[in-house]
């Protein structure tokens, strides 16, 4: 069973402040790192990367030797995976779609993911959540305690059958539903997803503290 990347790239990085898919990492732009891994992920036919051309130019001195496309984004992540979905074709029997933004990935964790999602027809990385957990007012003082007993976060890559995944987007698109992750996609249709132990970092590059963060990982 064929298994295409879906690595969406055309966010703005507001909260960054400049293109955080160019910021190198240890000489290597975050988006060819994150390439990088679905290219090496044994159970990885070819990759798809939504974003725009320049964007797509940080790949250029790259020798990847699986087949490698691109298409545009849209105005919310939503739309950019449904996108890049739209360009699948009957061999890709599973979809892995994945943040270009988490470029520590490692490959062995997508196969996982890929052998779970041919078992269970869904599974993403994620982790069980280690802190404890508060809901906040506006004003930024805490005001209720959370249960964290079985609250989980959720990671990329997220796997799915294509046609599932298809299929669900197509009522998320259509009742113009805002979603964040595309576990809430299928959960809409009543599909559960199987969850996968993320054991390394696998962190979603979001403000400038994390290019840090990640060149330490990154060793
Ligand atoms: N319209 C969008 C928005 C986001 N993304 C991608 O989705 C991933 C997760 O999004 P996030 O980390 O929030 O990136 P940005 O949207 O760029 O960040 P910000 O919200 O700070 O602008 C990123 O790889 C981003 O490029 C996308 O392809 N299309
Ligand atoms: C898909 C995701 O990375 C899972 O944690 C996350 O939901 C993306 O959220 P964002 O607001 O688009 O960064």
């Amino acid at each position: 069973m064929g298994c295409a990347a879906v690595i969406v790239a055309s966010g703005s990085s507001r909260r960054m402040g400049f293109d955080k898919l160019a910021a190198e990492l240890h000489g290597k732009p975050v988006l060819a790192h994150t390439v990088a891994a679905f290219m090496r992920a044994e159970g990885i036919s070819r990759v798809i990367v939504v974003c725009p051309e320049e964007r797509f130019r940080l790949l250029e001195d790259e020798h990847f030797i699986k087949p490698l496309d691109r298409v545009d984004g849209g105005e919310h992540r939503q739309h950019s995976v449904a996108n890049g979905l739209a360009v699948l074709d009957a061999e890709d029997m599973l979809v892995a779609v994945h943040d270009g933004a988490r470029p520590l990935v490692r490959p062995e964790a997508i196969d996982a993911c890929i052998e779970a999602a041919r078992k269970y027809g869904a599974a993403t990385l994620a982790h069980a959540v280690a802190d404890t957990l508060k809901k906040a007012d506006a004003e930024g003082f805490s005001r209720h305690p959370v249960d964290r007993t079985n609250l989980w976060a959720m990671e990329t890559p997220q796997i799915f059958r294509t046609s599932l995944l298809r299929r669900a987007y197509a009522g998320i698109l259509e009742r113009q539903t805002i979603v964040t992750d595309e576990v809430s996609v299928v959960e809409a249709m009543g599909i559960s997803t199987k969850l996968i132990v993320s054991d390394f970092p696998n962190p979603k590059i979001t403000v400038p503290a994390d290019i840090a963060l990640a060149t330490a990982l990154m060793q």
